[in-house]
């Protein structure tokens, strides 16, 4: 019987030992595919331990990007985000607005009363010509940045074909059904920064919040965070439940494109980032995250997945291209 991670107001987050998906017998394999497969349809959310990225290399990594974030603003601006289609590079505080809103002007709106407290940099598959990443100069602690981030990020690309294998797994699909969905790499890697915070900018601007709620986009994402807290995901009920940090976890959560790929059977669920729940502080420490965003190679057509509708006319959705559906997403965040 599997743990739960987080539970709280009919939300339950299964904490599930992947080593037994990758390692363990055909029984345990199957078992924990299954696991995996109910925590994305009924949570949307898992949390992974003893997955094949190891302690050093996170903490590495974590070191890293706090290492990028020191970088005086005008330096960090010489590295700026660009455009949808790019999705490289630095963006300041309040340049992204994650939000439910899909029209450009109405993101603005929000963006100005409260704009999210977070620096982030966005790194993507090596080897595209038209865009390439915006790898900061390699001196002082930044010596070997690109050489750490790529290997983390190829490390994360294989985590995320063996989720979608056990996906697969659990839907009684072949164990290798996205194998070709998910081979060229088409994710991006996010390093999070959410500066030290006064507590008094919570209690003035209650809708102050270091990430809005959003769902994610693509198929899964990978999220790695320190043990500071405050995300946060969203109840069937509509109430926001901790996602407590879990020492040496991975929480895996489900994208839109995976939901609509799934005919709606799994859900991509509505999450956030808030004061952090440690009591008597004045000045609340910074925060660091990494998301590693995963979605279907850019050129697949996604539509709906067999075994999740029983005729034709119960596919709730159009076919769509992969790359195109994140284009149409983020031009409407940035
Ligand atoms: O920083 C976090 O814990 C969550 C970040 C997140 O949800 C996102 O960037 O999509
Ligand atoms: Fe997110």
């Amino acid at each position: 019987m599997e743990k739960a991670a987080v539970q709280g107001d009919g939300l339950l987050i299964p904490l599930i030992d992947f080593s037994k998906f990758l390692n363990g017998d055909e029984t345990q394999k199957l078992e924990t595919a299954k696991a995996i497969l109910k925590g994305f349809q009924t949570a949307g959310f898992i949390y992974l331990k003893n997955i094949p990225i190891t302690t050093e290399t996170r903490s590495h990594v974590f070191g890293t990007s706090a290492e990028l974030f020191k970088l005086p603003v005008d330096t960090k601006l010489s590295y700026a985000w660009t455009t949808p289609q790019a999705n490289r590079g630095y963006s300041a505080p309040g340049r992204e607005k994650v939000s439910l809103l899909t029209d450009s002007s109405e993101v603005e709106k929000v963006r100005t009363a409260a704009p999210d407290i977070k620096e982030s940099f966005e790194i993507g598959r090596e080897g595209e010509l038209d865009h390439p990443n915006h790898w900061p100069a390699e001196e002082g602690e930044l010596v070997g940045f690109k050489a750490t981030m790529t290997d983390f990020f190829d490390q994360c690309k294989a985590l995320h074909v063996e989720v979608m294998r056990a996906i697969a797994v659990g839907m009684g699909l072949e164990p290798g059904f996205f194998g070709g969905f998910v081979d060229v790499g088409d994710n991006t890697l996010r390093l999070l920064h959410y500066p030290a915070v006064n507590r008094d900018v919570f209690k003035i601007n209650p809708g102050q919040v270091r990430a809005g709620e959003h769902s994610d986009y693509g198929s899964i994402t990978l999220l790695f965070q320190d043990s500071r807290g405050g995300l946060q995901v969203r109840s069937p009920n509509g109430q926001f439940i901790d996602a407590t940090p879990i020492a040496d976890t991975c929480v895996v959560n489900a994208g839109d494109l995976l939901a609509r790929w799934s005919n709606d059977t799994i859900k991509s669920t509505i999450h956030r980032v808030v004061e952090p729940p440690h009591g008597d502080v004045d000045v609340h420490p910074p925060r660091y995250s990494i998301a590693y965003f995963c979605n279907p190679n850019f050129k697949d057509h996604i539509e709906a997945l067999p075994g999740t509708y029983a005729t034709e006319a119960d596919k709730k959705y159009d076919g769509i291209n992969s790359g195109d559906y994140l284009v149409q997403r983020l031009t409407a965040t940035y």
